[in-house]
Formats: structure tokens, sequence, C-alpha cells
């Protein structure tokens, strides 16, 4: 599954947020997004999730508009992870993740016992199984979203958009997340992530996408396009972007302050 995203613009009423933006994501691969608050990650997400329409552009799923598949057949290709999650009703966390199952479910019937297997199965991917008959409005905001990302788990989509899935994470559990998304990838789930970490874009070691504060995307591969003075432009601090021997890798750190 390849998607496209072809010369996409973006304006909420007269303000515009980003213009031409293009990409191509194939299945394995794993773009992270950075740019600064108000930037316009989230909106592209919601572009490429269906949410919103770009004024101008299109984006391709295997070459066909993402617009010309039904909703479940999209449902089955791309899936949501948003950035917070309000559920009206006290779902346990075993009934809010089988609801990723919905594409896969006629409206007249109940999850089979394959689906809650699927669904749980991505639980314990999540490593959060000691929650599974909590109510989803009794959880903290972290369990929140590593339950979020179990749904989206179970959805089974072959591309998982992200919207900054580390957010309310623990530090533990955001290195974890961060090796479940390599994980997915090397299982071949195509994913995009937003993130204000760029030392998960480092070590996710793919694709990188930046959009600037006026709405400029340019996107390659994370060796091709992050250093020093990108990063400092980004965020509009002194940085440092080090090799750091111990663990064989370059790290992102402020200067002190
Ligand atoms: N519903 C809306 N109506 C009007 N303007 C909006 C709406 N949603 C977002 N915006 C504006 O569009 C711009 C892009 O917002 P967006 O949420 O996509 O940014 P972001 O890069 O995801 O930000 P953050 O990193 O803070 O989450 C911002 O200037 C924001 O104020």
């Amino acid at each position: 599954m390849k998607l496209e995203v072809s010369n996409v613009s973006f304006s909420y009423k007269q303000k515009n947020v980003f213009s031409n933006v293009s990409f191509s994501l194939n299945e394995g691969e794993i773009l992270s997004i950075l740019g600064p608050n108000g930037s316009g990650k989230s909106t592209l997400l919601n572009c490429i999730a269906r949410l919103l329409k770009g004024e101008q552009g299109d984006i391709f799923l295997d070459g066909k508009s993402i617009y010309d598949y039904t909703m479940n057949e999209f449902a089955r290709n791309i899936g949501y992870v948003p950035q917070n999650h309000t559920p009206a009703y006290a779902f346990t966390v075993k009934e809010f993740v089988v609801m990723g199952r919905s594409p896969y479910i006629s409206a007249f019937s109940m999850p089979s016992d394959k689906d809650y297997n699927i669904a749980i199965e991505a639980i314990e991917m999540i490593g959060i199984g000691h929650l599974l008959t909590k109510p989803y409005t009794e959880l903290s905001g972290g369990e929140r979203q590593l339950v979020t990302i179990a749904r989206a788990i179970a959805q089974q989509s072959k591309i998982i958009l992200m919207d900054e899935p580390t957010s309310q994470l623990d530090y533990g559990n955001q290195i974890r997340t961060i090796e479940i998304i390599k994980k997915l990838s090397h299982k071949g789930y195509g994913i995009i992530m937003t993130t204000h970490t760029p030392d998960h874009a480092i070590l996710l070691n793919d694709k990188i996408g930046i959009m600037d504060k006026s709405g400029q995307f340019e996107w390659g591969h994370a060796a091709h396009i992050l250093n020093e003075e990108k990063l400092k432009k980004i965020y509009s601090i002194n940085l440092k972007l080090v090799y750091l021997k111990e663990i064989d890798r370059l790290a992102c750190v402020a200067e002190g302050i």
C-alpha cells in the first residue's frame, strides 16, 4: 500500500495553514513530523484521515483518491490515533479497543471471538492487560493514550496516523511506544506520527517531515534532513545535535539556561 499526498493546501476560512504539501509513504515506512506549535501538523493528519479536506491537491492510496474509498474500505487502510479522545460512555478498555474492529463487523452484528482475540492481543502488545476491565472514563490521560493506540492496532489498517502519541506518557512508556511503532513498521505497517521530541524521530531513524511556521513542508530521510540549524530554527532555541558514542546515536539537547 502506497500513500501519496500531492500538493495539498489547507486554510481555515481566510487563514492559510499550509500550501503544496507533497510526500509519499510506502508500507513499512515511518514518517515523523516535527514542527512548532500551531504550524499545521494535526491539520495535515486530519486531511489524510479525511476529517478535513484541503482546498487544493489530492491524497492517493495505491493511486486512487482517498475520497473514492467507501468509509469501511478507508478504515481498513487508514487508522487514526487522535491527540485527545473523550468517549461519551464508560466503556471498558476491552470494549473500547474492540471498537477498532468495526470496519470488519457488519452493522447488525456483534464482535466475534476472533475480534476480541485481536483486541486482547493489541492490549497485551501495548502492555496494558491490567486495565482490561477498567472503564475508559476512569483512566489517566497517559493510560487513555495507550488504550487509543491499542484500538488503532486492533483496527489492523495498513497505515496508522498518530497525533503526538507520546505526549502524555511517562519516559518509559514514551520509549516503549516508540519501540512498538518500530515493531509495527517491521510488520509492514506504514506510520505517520507527529512529535515534539526530536529524539523520537532520531530513534526511529526513518523519514522525517518538517512543517515550519509559514506552512512550508520538507521531508526526506533523517540522515539527510535533520541538522542542528534546522532544529534551532523550528524551536527558536539554542540546542545541540550531538553524537553520543556510549549509545551510538545522535541526541538533541537544549543548551543550558
Ligand atoms: N478549527 C479551527 N479553526 C480555525 N483555526 C484552527 C482550527 N484548528 C486549528 N486552527 C489553527 O490552525 C493552525 C494549525 O493548527 P494545528 O492544530 O494543525 O497545529 P499543530 O502543528 O498540530 O500544533 P500543536 O503542535 O500545537 O499541536 C493554528 O494556527 C491553529 O490555531
